[in-house]
């Protein structure tokens, strides 16, 4: 039975991919003799074959570095003129590979499925700083993407205060308010929007208006994804994605006038972008993906080939592609509404 096997990183790079890599190589080769390559830029290494080799020494000291070695992109595994389940088939022949490790999202996973569905031996390691995949209770960059956020909230308040100013910072989060509620929360956010839950201008104004009558800063938190009723789309001025999505981001600039406009407060709006992606993993999210990363040795040890390694309470399951894509983690109301009671 074939020992060799290839690692991939796909979609937004995210802090913990590196642990991941190492907890897999160094348990791979310590408990199974399972040896590794890493394909370059997600699925575009898989597709043209471009692999390094991934030993004990390459790594060494990983778990505490963010991003990927790898790279990572939005290259998908069926674009042409290269791409398709044959032609994988035949690049993991030529490179003596028994299977692919595929490290990403939900995107990631999708492309996965389909690949494991066309007969290519695929697992999965779900990641993501959006929080957004139902299969798994968290995963791993999330936690450092919320501390991060809540850093920015608590130094944002600082200079709100001094200058008497309403502060609006938007943090990332698609389709799913995970990074802001989270985040919100530990700052004690005045108003925390996301994209699940519409809010008028209008409610936006009153708890802003109120903070100040209490002579307060209003502190607002908004995820990009987050739309005001009147908007059809997420507020995107940025092009498409590598794969063709709408780029978002910029809300809170959108907001913060508007706010200032209708309340008479000096508004100021801060996009904490891809600072959120960056940087050392913490404490949580070292753990977590190394976990991950070794249970998925486990995983391609057994051959459970179209299955993703998850985190269950404390503990790390196996769950299939066709379960874990079956829904989108989002924010569930009551969670919302749970926090919203207070917010103004
Ligand atoms: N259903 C699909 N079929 C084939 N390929 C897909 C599919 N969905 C996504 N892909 C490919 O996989 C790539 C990675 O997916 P995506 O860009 O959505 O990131 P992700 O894995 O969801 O991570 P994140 O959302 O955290 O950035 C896509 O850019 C695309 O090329
Ligand atoms: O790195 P890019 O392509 O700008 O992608 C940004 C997107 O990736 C994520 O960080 C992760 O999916 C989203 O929150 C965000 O919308
Ligand atoms: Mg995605």
């Amino acid at each position: 039975m074939g020992k060799r096997f290839g690692i991939l990183t796909s979609g937004g790079d995210c802090p913990g991919l590196n642990a991941v890599i190492r907890g897999a190589v160094l348990k791979g080769e310590t408990v199974y003799g399972q040896e590794f390559v890493g394909f370059r830029d997600g699925w575009w290494g898989l597709v043209h074959g471009e692999v390094m080799d991934l030993d004990r020494s390459v790594v060494r000291g990983l778990s505490h570095q963010g991003g990927t070695i790898l790279g990572t992109s939005r290259f998908g595994p069926y674009q042409e003129p290269d791409g398709g389940a044959e032609n994988i088939a035949k690049v993991l022949d030529r490179l003596d590979l028994d299977g692919v490790v595929a490290i990403g999202g939900e995107g990631t996973a999708s492309a996965s499925k389909r690949l494991y569905e066309d007969g290519i031996n695929i697992v999965g390691v779900p990641k993501t700083i959006d929080n957004d995949l139902d299969a798994t209770d968290y995963t791993f960059g999330f936690n450092t993407a919320v501390e991060i956020a809540t850093e920015a909230i608590d130094r944002l308040r600082t200079t709100g205060n001094s200058h008497k100013r309403c502060m609006v910072l938007e943090v990332m989060g698609r389709h799913a308010g995970w990074i802001a509620l989270y985040s919100g929360i530990a700052g004690g956010a005045h108003a925390i929007l996301i994209p699940e839950q519409p809010e008028s201008i209008d409610q936006i104004c009153a708890w802003v208006t109120s903070v100040k009558k209490r002579g307060r800063s209003p502190m607002v938190v908004v995820a990009e994804g987050f739309k005001l009723p009147e908007m059809s789309d997420a507020h995107s001025t940025k092009g498409l994605d590598g794969f063709n999505r709408p780029r978002l981001g910029g809300i809170a600039e959108v907001l913060a006038p508007l706010i200032q406009e209708r309340t008479g407060i000096e508004t100021r709006a801060t996009v904490l972008g891809h600072i959120q992606r960056g940087g050392v993993p913490t404490g949580f999210d070292r753990v977590l993906a190394t976990r991950l990363g070794m249970a998925t040795t486990d995983l391609i040890a057994d051959r459970g080939w179209g299955q993703m390694v998850a985190l269950r309470g404390t503990d790390i399951v196996r769950v299939g592609f066709d379960e874990a894509l079956a829904n989108h983690k989002t924010v569930p109301q009551d969670q919302y509404q749970e926090i919203r009671v207070i917010f103004g």
